[in-house]
């Protein structure tokens, strides 16, 4: 079964796809595919340079990523401009890792897409899991992680379906506002029920 993972921004996609890589199932996960497209040479990135300025191009040629934050977590059109050129290349490299997982025989792949719901991708996947953290909590953890002020942190939740309207959406949901503990047991639970195996 192909499984999409997703929630909103700092809900906790990765504290939950690191338990169940421990499980050995696989993981593919659309922030990675979305570095791995935008590496320097890569025609993403310069189509990118093409459309926001050279000013997102860091000295040693990467992806300034914090200039382009800046920009597109405070403007929509710029945002949808950014997610036009990346996702089709995020998409694609990550069908191609899904091929390898089934041929490396894995029974059970999970795709982490933040996006999941946003751009109307479940028709990639044959289940979704939602990881949900009330919208006060999610705000704390993410200003804590980045060490973002209130305002940046707010800008990039509002770049996302709120977080309640994805409960709606979700075939199974995670609750994370407790312990690790807590969210680890809710995990095997859910395994346990679904029969899961890697
Ligand atoms: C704007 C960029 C350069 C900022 O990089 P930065 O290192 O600060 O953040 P990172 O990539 O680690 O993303 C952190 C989180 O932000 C959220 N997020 C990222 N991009 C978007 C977007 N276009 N719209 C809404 N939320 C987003 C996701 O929840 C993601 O997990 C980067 O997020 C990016 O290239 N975004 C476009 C690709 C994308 O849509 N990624 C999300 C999954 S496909
Ligand atoms: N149950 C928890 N208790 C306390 N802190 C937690 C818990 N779950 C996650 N965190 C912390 O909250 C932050 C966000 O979690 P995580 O990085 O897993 O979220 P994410 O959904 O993968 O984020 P992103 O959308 O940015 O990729 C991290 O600093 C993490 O350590």
């Amino acid at each position: 079964m192909i499984i999409g993972l997703t929630g909103g921004i700092a809900s906790g996609k990765s504290t939950v796809s690191n338990l169940l890589k421990e499980k050995g199932f696989a993981i593919i996960d659309a922030d990675i595919a979305a570095r791995v497209v935008v590496e320097p040479g890569q025609p993403v990135l310069e189509k990118m340079i093409e459309v926001f300025g050279p000013g997102i191009r860091a000295a040693d040629g990467a992806l300034d990523r914090p200039a382009l934050g800046k920009m597109v977590f405070y403007d929509e059109e710029k945002r949808k401009q950014l997610n036009e050129i990346i996702h089709p290349a995020v998409r694609e490299w990550m069908m191609e890792q899904k091929e390898k997982a089934i041929m490396a025989g894995k029974k059970n792949i999970f795709l982490d897409i933040p996006l999941l719901f946003e751009s109307n991708l479940t028709w990639m996947v044959e289940k979704t899991l939602l990881v949900y953290v009330d919208p006060e909590i999610q705000l704390k953890r993410l200003m804590e992680r980045n060490d973002y002020s209130e305002e940046e942190a707010k800008a990039r939740i509002q770049s996302q379906m709120p977080i309640e309207e994805k409960r709606a959406w979700a075939d199974d949901i995670i609750n994370n506002n407790g312990t690790l503990e807590e969210t680890k047991n809710q995990v095997d639970k859910w395994i346990t029920r679904l029969r899961l195996q890697p």
